[in-house]
């Protein structure tokens, strides 16, 4: 199975690299042309995975139309801009969405994007804790591969399995996505906690509490419960919310530190998700009627919509109510 790889930002070239670590030919797609010369000419990706050597075994291209010899994609766009960019990808080859989010207007998750965008296209989600420059650089790691065709979940997992880096199956595509999607939010509310000094109870308490509000709003999407309490769900959710190595944990670190979201998201060339889904899930849990209280508190800092103090206040005077 000829692999391609849709995204060159520090998780795509990240699984680019981990494909290609048995010496096998991976295509990958980048959107800047100078992240394409910099692969080729010096295996290299200084913009967005700076320090890692690459293998020569990996081909970077501007032009979608070199994928079309592939049997496999990883598509590994920001969120907001899968839709666009799976458009433009050869049609009808398995697509292995790596991207952590929410559709903003369609309140879509992205394998719903996907499947709007290529219809023809068989889809599964590939979703974990996982830190770009640690898969680069074969540290262990083990992840969930949802895919609703378990036939072709196990051929695409026996394609991306290596000796350091383990997926775990599943049939539950939504719950995959949900826990990597939200957990970008509770990142960043962790990170508030971090760089407001309110200390390490306040952070188990969110994602304790994160995590209740994960579950509901999964459960209401449909997702299953072993599925959140997972590799994409509560694994990754612990593991983005412990280090500044996240780039969400940064980002709210930032606000609880006191800057301006506007300040903080302005000229940054990395993504950091949980900023662009977080009101699209506030608003899609209203429209559910699923509480998400810490949720809807990142999304008053992320528009100044009131000082830090106020926001935590309101979430220490909620009612008090059984766990
Ligand atoms: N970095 C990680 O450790 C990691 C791990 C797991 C999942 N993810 C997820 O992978 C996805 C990509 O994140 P990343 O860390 O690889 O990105 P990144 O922050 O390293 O780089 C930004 C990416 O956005 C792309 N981009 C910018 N404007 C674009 C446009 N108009 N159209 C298409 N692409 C555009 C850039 O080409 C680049 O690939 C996100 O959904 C993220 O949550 C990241
Ligand atoms: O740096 P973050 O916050 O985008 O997190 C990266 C990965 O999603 C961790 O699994």
């Amino acid at each position: 199975m000829r692999a391609g790889v849709i995204g060159a930002g520090a998780w795509g070239t990240a699984l680019a690299q981990l494909l290609a670590s048995d010496g096998q030919q991976v295509m990958l797609w980048a959107l800047e042309a100078d992240v394409v010369d910099a692969i080729n000419a010096s295996h290299q990706n200084p913009l967005y995975l700076a320090n890692i050597p690459l293998s020569p075994s990996i081909h970077a291209t501007g032009s979608m139309s070199d994928l079309s010899a592939c049997e496999m994609l990883l598509v590994v766009s920001p969120a907001q801009h899968l839709r666009a960019v799976v458009a433009q990808a050869p049609t009808g080859v398995p697509l292995v969405l790596c991207s952590k989010g929410i559709e903003a207007g369609s309140s879509l998750l992205m394998s719903e994007v996907a499947a709007q965008a290529q219809p023809e296209s068989p889809i599964a989600v590939l979703s974990g804790p996982t830190f770009a420059h640690e898969v680069a650089k074969g540290l262990p790691t083990a992840v969930t591969l949802a895919c609703e065709d378990k036939a072709l979940g196990q051929r695409l997992a026996a394609r991306i399995a290596r000796p350091s880096f383990r997926p775990y199956l599943s049939d539950d595509v939504i719950g995959a996505e949900i826990g990597g999607a939200v957990k970008n939010v509770l990142a960043i509310a962790c990170g508030v906690a971090e760089g407001a000094g309110l200390g390490l109870n306040a952070r188990a308490a969110l994602i304790s509490r994160g995590f209740a509000e994960m579950t509901r709003f999964g459960l209401a999407r449909g997702a299953r419960a072993e599925t959140l309490g997972g590799l994409s769900g509560l694994g990754d959710l612990v593991l983005t919310c412990s280090s500044t190595n996240s780039r969400n944990f940064s980002l709210g670190k930032g606000l609880g530190e006191g800057a301006h979201a506007a300040e903080l998201l302005s000229n940054r060339r990395t993504v950091a998700e949980g900023a662009h889904t977080a009101p699209v899930l506030r608003d899609a849990a209203r429209a559910a009627g699923v509480e998400m209280p810490v949720v809807e508190a990142v999304c008053a800092l992320l528009a100044d919509a009131a000082p830090l103090a106020d926001v935590i206040d309101a979430l220490l005077a909620r009612p008090l109510r059984p766990e």
